[in-house]
């Protein structure tokens, strides 16, 4: 997989040179190129944003420099991913889609977001997803892109050394992850639960599935198969 990033700040991506994505690059699963916008402005100021139209407070990335990024960037083939406060949920389903991708090309917008001419234009030459890593407020797109590459760039095959361990993670099955314990087995009074111990694998599953069930009905119980039932699990209701 190839992802390109451009970013009026290139160095916030540096991470992705760092753990997982660092190691996808050594080993010749990903390719990755960050880009600084103001390559392809042409003023003397470099100036990529303006006054919205119509007025309001902040400021737009104007169009023509993305204009002249994309035009060199999204070639066929070529994911275009907006990370947008506006976009579609981020999920793991999502990641495992963006996965099968040969390349992702994100566009990190600033400031009060990109003129919408430029997405407009992208959507009649490539695929364009526009997406949302919560609903909160962030200053720009550059930490979503971060989360999103980590979360897919993971998935692709070959990556990971056990695969196996894809498939137990947290959101995979649809759940949150069940408790962890490790070494030692006695710690401040607190003891690690004895099925743990026992060596009975199929109750240790057991165990584990129960906690996860348990855990994302008490806090996420969204994600809840209808089909589950828990009478004595309490639910936070919902703020
Ligand atoms: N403010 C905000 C919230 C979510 C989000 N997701 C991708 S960029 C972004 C920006």
């Amino acid at each position: 997989m190839r992802i390109d990033v451009v970013s009026i700040f290139p160095d916030y991506l540096a991470p992705l040179g760092l753990s997982l994505p660092g190691k996808a690059q050594a080993t010749g699963l990903l390719e990755l190129h960050v880009h600084d916008l103001r390559g392809w402005t042409r003023d003397r100021h470099r100036t990529v944003d303006d006054t919205p139209y119509g007025g309001g407070a902040g400021m737009v990335m104007k169009p023509e420099p993305w204009g002249e990024a994309l035009d060199e960037l999204l070639e066929p083939g070529v994911t275009l991913v907006v990370p947008t406060p506006s976009g579609e949920p981020f999920t793991q389903a999502l990641a495992r889609e963006l996965a099968t991708r040969d390349r992702l090309l994100f566009a990190c917008g600033r400031y009060e977001g990109i003129d919408q001419r430029v997405l407009d234009e992208a959507h009649g030459r490539a695929e364009v997803r526009e997406i949302s890593i919560g609903d909160y407020v962030l200053n720009g797109g550059e930490v979503a892109a971060l989360a999103i590459t980590e979360a897919v760039v993971r998935l692709l095959p070959g990556f990971m050394g056990n695969p196996e361990s894809l498939v137990e993670e947290s959101h995979e099955d649809g759940l949150l992850e069940y408790p962890v314990y490790t070494k030692p087995a006695s710690w401040r009074g607190r003891e690690v639960p004895p099925v743990l111990l026992s060596g009975d694998h199929a109750a240790i599953a057991a165990w584990r599935h129960e906690q996860a069930v348990r855990r994302t009905a008490a806090r996420r119980p969204d994600l809840v198969p209808a089909s589950v039932v828990l009478d004595d699990v309490e639910v936070r209701p919902a703020r």
